[in-house]
């Protein structure tokens, strides 16, 4: 019988383990006392541990973003280094609220699993939540927690109705910045360990805080790559005598690789303030022509959303949620202008157009399901919402096609 979350959380713990295919299986530790007979042992873990593997949880509590964003990411790259741990599993904890890895080790013994851990995790250890797991009884499986006072605790599979996505309820902390000051808030903490943190900050004081649109007409350009963006706000530049943006603007451009390899909460306050800092560019110029804007707030938040929730479709947050909404006090463009294509299509434009992929690009092309949730997140963002347009016909198509469209709205 499925329970909801707050029902499962008054008496147990709450995990949520991401298993190869994208879905999520969720199981709950509890004192034996307290758990109920009937419930099953999680079937990742029993069939494993009952053919004489190992599985050990880590998680890092979510209490300081910063912190723990990096040491989430500073073990994903030890545990990836290391070869013969198992794969580490993506690991949701809601309570208390965690997250980490479940470590799979076919044939080793949880002694053994341990012994290759413990020098791995030596540094962190002071910050993380490590549990072993072991078999009883044929088919009881244990949470055996590292450290003096943790008493070992019940697993069982648990059924969650409705099942919403753990990490949805950790976007607007960690992923979709719902104001600058959240942003702005998150790069001044990485000041002490990225000095270009400093440097974007640096233009954002400079920058007005609330700009105001001008009277000439604001069009965004928005769509996964190769989609025929460039082609396409070039043209407009020309046809309409506009000034041309990118978000991010050129003036942070330099440092765009470096948070990139940063971890979700730093490299998306990177991209929120770029959009931040194009607005009071936007702002500007559009007091005297009209302006394009290749890519915008739409494309971050599609983005961090899509790499954040896992799986399939139905993992996405429901319609009109609130990482859905334009920030209120971001600059409002007139229109955004959603270039689609068929996947087929777009992969041929990629290869034809033949110059270095940038790991997302690489992975838009392997990765079908990451590319429908992109495309999906593009529809369901309002106020405003993306006009799809189709980028299938020949270049001086779309480009009609949109004129057309930008007259209609923006009464040009
Ligand atoms: N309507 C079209 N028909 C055929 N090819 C097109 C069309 N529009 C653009 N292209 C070609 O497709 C390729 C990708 O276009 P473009 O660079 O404009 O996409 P993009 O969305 O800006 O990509 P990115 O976001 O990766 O920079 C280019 O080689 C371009 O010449
Ligand atoms: N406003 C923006 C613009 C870009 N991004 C991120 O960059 C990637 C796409 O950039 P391209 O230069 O390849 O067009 C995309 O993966 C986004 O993560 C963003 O977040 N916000």
């Amino acid at each position: 019988m499925a329970a909801s979350y707050s029902r499962l959380l008054a008496e147990d713990s709450l995990l949520a383990v991401e298993a190869d295919d994208g879905d999520l299986l969720y199981f709950s530790c509890s004192p034996a006392s307290c758990a109920a007979p009937s419930r099953r042992p999680p079937p990742l873990l029993l069939p494993l541990l009952a053919g004489g593997g190992s599985a050990h949880s880590l998680t890092v509590p979510c209490s300081e973003r910063v912190p723990a964003a990096q040491l989430h990411a500073a073990l994903r790259r030890a545990l990836d280094a290391e070869r013969g741990l198992g794969r580490p599993l993506p690991l949701f904890s809601l309570q208390p609220r965690e997250r980490g890895f479940l470590l799979l080790q076919p044939g080793r013994s949880k002694a053994a699993q341990e012994r290759r851990l413990r020098p791995l995790l030596a540094a962190h250890l002071p910050y993380l939540r490590v549990c072993g797991y072991e078999l009883s009884c044929g088919d009881r499986v244990w949470q055996c927690p590292w450290g003096a006072d943790g008493a070992r605790r019940l697993v069982q599979k648990a059924e969650v109705d409705p099942a919403v996505h753990p990490a949805v309820s950790t976007l607007r902390r960690e992923a979709v910045f719902g104001c600058w000051k959240e942003a702005q808030r998150v790069l001044r903490e990485c000041i002490p360990f990225i000095p270009e943190a400093r440097g974007v900050l640096e233009l954002w004081d400079k920058c007005p805080k609330y700009p105001q649109k001008g009277n000439f007409p604001v069009i965004v350009v928005e769509g996964l790559d190769a989609t025929g963006k460039t082609t396409l706000t070039q043209s407009l530049k020309e046809s309409m005598r506009a000034v041309l943006l990118k978000s991010p603007p050129a003036c942070i451009n330099q440092w765009r690789k470096i948070f990139d390899n940063e971890p979700t909460l730093i490299r998306r306050a990177f991209y929120a303030l770029g959009n931040y800092i194009v607005a009071s560019e936007i702002a500007a110029q559009s007091t005297k022509s009209p302006v394009i804007v290749d890519r915008y707030w739409h494309s971050t938040a599609a983005y961090a959303i899509a790499t954040e929730i896992s799986g399939g479709l139905h993992n996405l947050p429901v319609h009109h949620h609130e990482v859905y909404q334009w920030p209120e006090d971001l600059l409002k463009p007139d229109l955004v202008v959603l270039l689609t294509l068929s996947h087929e299509e777009r992969v041929r434009r990629l290869q034809s157009r033949g110059i270095e992929k940038t790991k997302e690009e690489a992975e838009l092309e392997m990765n079908v399901r990451f590319r429908e949730k992109v495309e999906e997140l593009y529809k369901r963002m309002e106020n405003p919402g993306c006009i799809p347009v189709d980028a299938s016909p020949p270049r001086e198509a779309v480009i009609e096609n949109v004129l057309h469209l930008i007259e209609n709205h923006c009464l040009i």
